[in-house]
């Protein structure tokens, strides 16, 4: 659906992406984790035609994505709000959709589809300056699904909202997947990437250090879980691909006072690729 093929882009001399290759499946959700200025937004903006590469190849069913006719197949949210303040929600996906040549019922009828989807039925009379944050970056949804994309990036969706309307956004995505869009997610919160995402890519410094599920993530460059045991008022952490039977063992020999395993997430791949912690950087 979306390659980049050893892509490099550059503003002045300050290099974003440096030979960055993936690709998307159709149907797939791929996310792009990474820290601030990792290269994710440079990448989105490429693959949707706003930006040519300096070196690499960029492709959207095969196609430029700067063709007119592949960007319609493609939807953005951008990671600033792309929506009129001074509109209703309802005015701006109209106006939307009648960009990309909607009119008549059809665009009737995907304004009526997109306010559903975010759940923005109700207020589609109201001007989108008097929504929270999270309505707003509902809308910005909204925005990039009414002219129905077969591509659908996303940058940086739930920054700055409420949980609630972040576990909205969410789902609303999840089941987008399950209608058959394709989905590039870039965000800096690994929780999201790992709960959404069917594989992920780990960016850092314009390059992709790793992709993969999750699970392979985790069992490529996790390393093994940690079994942390207390036992004579002393807490020991030993490293073990079988933490049950190391328990066992060691509860065979002493007795064991309180114990957890701690198992890698994405934050201790991130550490094991670069050397440093996604959420200091
Ligand atoms: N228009 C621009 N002019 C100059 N430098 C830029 C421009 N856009 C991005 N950069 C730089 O390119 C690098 C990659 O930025 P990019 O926005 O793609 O990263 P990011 O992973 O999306 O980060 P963030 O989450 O902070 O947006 C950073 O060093 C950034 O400062």
């Amino acid at each position: 659906m979306l390659a980049l093929d050893a892509v490099h882009k550059r503003y002045g001399r300050t290099v974003a992406l440096d030979g960055l290759s993936l690709s998307v499946a159709p149907g797939e959700i791929l996310g792009l984790l990474g820290p601030n200025g990792a290269g994710k937004t440079t990448a989105v903006h490429l693959a949707v035609g706003l930006l040519a590469p300096d070196a690499g190849r960029v492709t959207v069913e095969g196609r430029d994505p700067r063709d007119p006719a592949v960007r319609r197949a493609i939807g953005l949210a951008p990671q600033a709000l792309a929506i009129y303040e001074a509109l209703t929600a309802e005015e701006n996906l109209r106006f939307f959709g009648e960009m990309y040549g909607l009119s008549g019922p059809a665009l009737g009828a995907a304004v009526d589809a997109a306010l559903a989807l975010a759940a923005l039925g109700d207020r589609r009379r109201d001007r989108a300056a008097t929504f929270s944050g999270g309505m707003k970056r509902r809308l910005n949804l909204a925005a990039a699904l009414v002219h129905g994309p077969r591509l659908l990036l996303l940058d940086e969706p739930t920054v700055g909202v409420d949980p609630q309307s972040r576990n909205a956004i969410l789902e609303r995505i999840a089941e987008l997947r399950r209608s058959g869009l394709t989905v590039v997610y870039t965000t800096h919160y690994m929780e999201e990437a790992a709960r959404l995402c069917d594989r992920v890519a780990i960016l850092d410094r314009g390059r992709v250090l790793a992709l993969g599920t999750v699970p392979e993530l985790l069992r490529t460059h996790g390393g093994d879980p940690v079994l942390v045991a207390r036992t004579g008022g002393e807490t020991l952490r030993i490293p073990t691909r079988d933490p049950a039977g190391e328990l066992a063992r060691l509860a065979a020999a002493r007795p064991i006072e309180d114990f957890h395993v701690e198992r890698a997430d994405l934050e201790a791949v991130f550490l094991s690729l670069t050397g440093r912690r996604l959420r200091d950087v």
